[in-house]
C-alpha cells in the first residue's frame, strides 16, 4: 500500500488535533478543510477571525466544522493560564511580560496549545521562515528523552524512489557529534517511512580521497554514529561522495569494501548549506516531491513547512504530524 494510504489508515477517526498558526493562508485553509472532511485530523486554525473568514469566502471554503481561535480575543482566563504555564516552563528565562508578547505571536500561541495538550501537534511555516516557526518549539517543547538536539529531515519521493535527506532545516554548522546524532535520528525516521536505512555520511571525499579537516569531521561522525547505534553499524558508512553513495558502478571503484556505498537511501549532509541546497536541487531540478522538514528529536510533534509549500504539501505534512502524535 502507498505510504500515505498507510499513514491515513493509522490516523483516520483518531481525532488527533493539529493546530495551524497560519489559518489566514489559503493553502492552510484548503488543506485543513480536506483533512477534516476526510476525518484525518481535527484542525484548529489560528489567526484574525475576520481575515480567516474573508479568505474562506473568497475561496468557497466551508470552515463551519473547524475550530478557529483568534489569539487577540482569546478568553482572558485561558490566556492567563497559558502565560503562567509558559513562564513556569521557561524557568527564569522568560518573564510574564515577555510571555505576554510571545503569546501574541501565532507560532508561540500554537506551540503552547501543543505543550499544554489542547492540540496534539502543530504545522506551520507556509508563511513564516523556519527559525520563527521552530524557535518556540525548541524553547518550550524541547527535546525528547534520549535526544540532545533537534534536526530536520525531508522525505524525497519520486515514483517508487524514496530517500531521507538530513539535516536540511535546523542545525547550521554541525560538528562531528551533531552529525552522528542526526544520522541515528534519520535512520529512525527512515524506518517510520518504510525505508530500510542505508546511511551515507556525505562529503566531497570518499574514504580519504581528499585531505581536509572537513573530511576528518565526516569520518569522525561516521565512527561516532556507529558507536551511538551499534545495531546500525553495518548500515552507516562514510565519508562518501554522493555519487559513491548512490551509484553502484561508482561505489565499486571508489569504496569497494563499503556495505552502504551504491545502495544508500538516507543521506546525512555535513552542513545546513549542503543539506538545504541539496534537497531543493533534487526537488526543483530532479522532480522529487519534498515532504518536510520533519522535525526529529522533539518531545511533541511540530512540523515546519517550506514557504514554497502548496496545499498538498500542507495536507501531507499534517498527516505525518498526526501519525507522529500517535506514537
Ligand atoms: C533553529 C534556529 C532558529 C535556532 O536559533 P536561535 O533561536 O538563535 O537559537 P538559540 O541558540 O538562541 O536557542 C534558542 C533555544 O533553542 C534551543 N535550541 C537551539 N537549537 C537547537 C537544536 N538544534 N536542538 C535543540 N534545541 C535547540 C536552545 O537550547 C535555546 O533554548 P533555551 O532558550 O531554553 O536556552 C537556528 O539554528 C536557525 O536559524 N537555523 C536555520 C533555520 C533555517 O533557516 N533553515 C533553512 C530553511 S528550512
Ligand atoms: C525548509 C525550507 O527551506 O524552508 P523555506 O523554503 O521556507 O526557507
Amino acid at each position: 500500500m502507498e505510504l500515505f494510504e498507510q499513514l491515513k489508515n493509522k490516523i483516520i477517526g483518531k481525532n488527533k488535533t493539529i493546530v495551524f498558526p497560519e489559518g489566514e493562508d489559503v493553502r492552510i485553509q484548503g488543506a485543513a478543510v480536506r483533512l477534516a472532511t476526510d476525518k484525518l485530523v481535527k484542525p484548529i486554525l489560528l489567526g484574525n477571525a475576520q481575515k480567516i473568514s474573508e479568505v474562506a469566502q473568497a475561496n468557497n471554503f466551508d470552515l463551519s466544522s473547524l475550530e478557529i481561535i483568534d489569539p487577540a480575543t482569546y478568553d482572558e482566563k485561558e490566556l492567563a493560564k497559558l502565560n503562567a504555564s509558559l513562564v513556569e516552563r521557561r524557568k527564569g528565562k522568560t518573564d510574564a511580560d515577555t510571555a505576554t508578547k510571545w503569546l501574541q505571536n501565532v507560532n508561540y500561541f500554537g506551540t503552547m496549545l501543543v505543550y499544554t495538550g489542547k492540540a496534539d501537534g502543530m504545522v506551520s511555516g507556509a508563511v513564516h521562515p523556519t527559525g520563527d516557526t521552530v524557535r518556540p518549539a525548541l524553547q518550550i517543547i524541547k527535546t525528547a528523552p534520549g535526544s540532545s538536539r533537534i534536526s530536520g529531515a525531508f522525505i524525497m519521493q519520486k515514483g517508487d524512489q524514496r530517500y531521507v535527506f538530513s539535516d536540511a532545516a535546523i542545525n547550521i554548522d554541525i560538528d562531528a557529534e551533531t552529525m552522528a546524532e542526526i544520522a541515528v535520528q534519520s535512520a529512525n525516521t527512515a524506518k517510520v517511512f518504510d525505508i530500510d536505512p542505508k546511511v551515507a555520511m556525505l562529503s566531497f571525499s570518499t574514504k580519504g580521497s581528499a585531505k581536509s579537516p572537513l573530511v576528518d569531521k565526516v569520518a569522525k561522525a561516521t565512527k561516532l554514529a556507529k558507536d551511538l547505534a551499534p545495531e546500525l553499524a553495518d548500515s552507516i558508512d562514510g565519508e562518501l561522495q554522493f555519487d559513491a553513495a548512490i551509484v553502484e558502478s561508482v561505489a565499486v571503484s571508489k569504496a569497494p569494501d563499503s556495505k552502504v556505498a551504491g545502495q544508500a537511501n538516507t543521506f546525512i549532509f555535513p552542513s545546513l548549506e549542503a543539506g538545504n541546497i541539496g534537497y531543493k536541487i533534487a526537488q526543483r531540478l530532479g522532480g522529487f516531491e519534498a515532504i518536510g522538514p520533519i522535525l526529529q528529536g522533539l518531545a511533541k510533534p511540530v512540523s515546519d513547512l517550506s514557504r514554497g509549500a502548496n496545499e498538498e504539501d500542507v495536507y501531507k505534512v499534517a498527516i505525518i504530524t498526526a501519525a507522529q502524535a500517535l506514537q
